[in-house]
């Protein structure tokens, strides 16, 4: 990125269930700000908003819950099993998303940012930062720890996995590659790593 104004930024990206937050909550622990592409993905379809009334509006009212915020859980079985649902909720929130993530790399006051995204790679977020870290795993990990956590069964998990990219074409665009396949606590020296590596990237930027 060649804008002067812009803060120095690392993708931080991997395969659903990869260890994106863990890795996310040790940059906030160093002090780094975290911009968290699905939670920008949940401010676009706040209660209220004329983009959940789309989504209404496109699919039904089961879309909603009785409180009339989005029925996630009914989203999420839809999109991933139909990949036209799929494109057509990713056209509506996509611009929405990038534009969240724009307005709040702007607000950054640290030495660098870290944009955690799921689809930093599939989408054009990959143009706003400067070095792409990619948190691995096996995929059979993965699915163990996305079925666990999410309470979801394998076929849902393998079904958002195939709209994803494959661990070998994200990790051939990586500059830098966290394995997270080990104990959680494994993960804090290579961050202290990496994190000296990016104070010196981001000064010598300025
Ligand atoms: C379908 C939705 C409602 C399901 O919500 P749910 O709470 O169950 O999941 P959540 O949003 O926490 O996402 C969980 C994980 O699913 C994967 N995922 C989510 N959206 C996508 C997508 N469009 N393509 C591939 N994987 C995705 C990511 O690994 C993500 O971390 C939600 O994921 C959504 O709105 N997706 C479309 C917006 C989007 O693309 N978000 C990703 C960040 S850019
Ligand atoms: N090293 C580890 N060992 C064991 N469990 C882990 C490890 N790292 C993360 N986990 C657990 O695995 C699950 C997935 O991790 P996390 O939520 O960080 O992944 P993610 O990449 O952010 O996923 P998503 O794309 O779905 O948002 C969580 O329940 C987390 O607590």
């Amino acid at each position: 990125m060649s804008d002067k104004n812009h803060v120095f930024t690392i993708g931080l990206t991997g395969g659903i269930g990869s260890g994106k937050s863990a890795v996310a909550n040790q940059f906030r622990a160093l002090g780094i700000d975290v911009i968290d592409a699905d939670q920008a993905a949940r401010q676009a379809v706040e209660v209220g908003s004329d983009t959940l009334k789309a989504i209404a509006d496109h699919f039904s009212e089961e879309a909603l819950l009785e409180d009339g915020s989005l029925n996630r859980a009914y989203l999420r079985k839809l999109v991933f099993d139909h990949p036209q649902h799929r494109q057509w909720l990713e056209s509506l929130l996509h611009p929405i998303i990038r534009d969240l993530i724009d307005q709040a790399l702007q607000r950054v006051n640290g030495p660098y940012a870290i944009l955690e995204s799921p689809l930093l790679l599939e989408t054009d977020q990959h143009l706003r930062v400067d070095r792409v870290l990619v948190v691995d795993v096996p995929e059979a990990v993965q699915i163990e720890r996305a079925t666990i956590r999410d309470g979801s069964n394998e076929s849902q998990i393998l079904a958002i996995m195939k709209s994803q990219l494959t661990r070998e074409q994200r990790l051939s665009r990586a500059d830098d590659i966290l394995d997270n396949s080990g104990p959680p606590g494994d993960l804090t020296d290579a961050v202290a790593q990496l994190h000296k590596q990016y104070l010196k990237l981001a000064g010598e930027q300025r």
